[in-house]
């Protein structure tokens, strides 16, 4: 079966607090990008253990080290199910806050699911995506979700931005997101991230913030520099996107948007 890995941006994002656990507590609202996407192709092979073949965008960590073959471990570990081959097309750009590879684990997870028939409930499969990582089990809903504890206690977060085209800019530097979290300085807001993202669009900007930009952009002066391109030609919004890389910007004009294609390839209608 093919299951299209989508990646997500995050609409605000603040870091709470450090945990005893070295995590830390978050609030952010993730939000599905559905035009881009990974590929993630799992067949039964009859056989044992698994073999995973790559194309598009070379993964920058061993085949072992890929969150698709993580999945299937664990999958494997808990459950007994075994022999299989994944195809992963990849598109979405790494080391960017968009959690192409987290997709990627949770669309392994949700094929496993169903190829061998286990019928997990979907509290049972957000478990099974926590134990992969952090924003790995947001995708096992996919849909507009406020995101807190470490980022796996999810509730619906309700949000219409139909009409509006979201313009997605990779820098070339990655960011990496235990980098990111090294840098950041936590922090309570003085009004919630859910009550600030009611408000309409065009007051989100200097409102609505992802803690990780301070420390982000000072180390990295060319992130910085697209979120203003992005606002300069005529975003209502601009952010980071969790740890960046990745910089987006919400448009109401789409032919504004459309101007960017020449700098990016990455513009969607929402
Ligand atoms: C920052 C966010 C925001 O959505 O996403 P990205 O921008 O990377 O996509 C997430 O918190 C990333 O989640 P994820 O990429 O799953 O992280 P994990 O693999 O669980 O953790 C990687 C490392 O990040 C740190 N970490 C992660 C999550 C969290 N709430 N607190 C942390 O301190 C820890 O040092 C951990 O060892
Ligand atoms: N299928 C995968 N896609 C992308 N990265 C992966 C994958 N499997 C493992 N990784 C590792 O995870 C790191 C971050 O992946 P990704 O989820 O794209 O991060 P971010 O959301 O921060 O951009 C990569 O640098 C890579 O080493």
């Amino acid at each position: 079966m093919i299951l299209r890995a989508n990646c997500k941006i995050n609409l605000g994002l603040d870091v709470l607090r450090r945990r005893a656990d070295g995590y830390h507590d978050l609030e952010t609202v993730m939000f599905p990008v559905r035009g881009l996407f990974d590929e993630v192709e799992v067949l039964r092979t009859g056989g044992a253990g698994a073999e995973l073949r790559t194309e598009g965008i070379a993964v920058d960590c061993a085949p072992e080290g890929n969150i698709c073959m993580k999945a299937f471990r664990l999958m494997r570990d808990r459950y007994g199910v075994d022999g299989v081959v994944i195809r992963l097309v990849k598109r979405v750009p790494f080391g960017a806050g968009l959690g192409g590879g987290s997709s990627d684990g949770t669309a392994v997870l949700k094929a496993l699911d169903t190829l061998f028939g286990l019928r997990l409930a979907e509290e049972e499969l957000v478990a099974r995506a926590a134990e992969l990582g952090s924003d790995t089990a947001f995708f096992v809903r996919d849909t507009p979700q406020l995101c807190t504890g470490r980022g796996e206690v999810m509730t619906p977060f309700p949000l219409d931005l139909g009409g509006m085209t979201l313009v997605i800019v990779k820098p070339a530097e990655g960011v990496s997101t235990r980098e990111a979290y090294a840098g950041v300085r936590p922090r309570m807001p003085e009004v919630p991230l859910a009550g600030r993202l009611r408000r309409p669009v065009a007051e989100w900007q200097g409102t609505v913030t992802n803690d990780f930009e301070e420390s982000v952009f000072a180390a990295h002066p060319a992130i910085r520099a697209a979120k203003e391109e992005l606002l300069a030609a005529g975003a209502l919004y601009a952010s980071m996107s969790g740890s960046g890389s990745a910089v987006f910007g919400l448009f109401d004009d789409p032919a504004r948007a459309a101007r960017l294609r020449e700098r990016t390839p990455f513009v969607f209608a929402l």
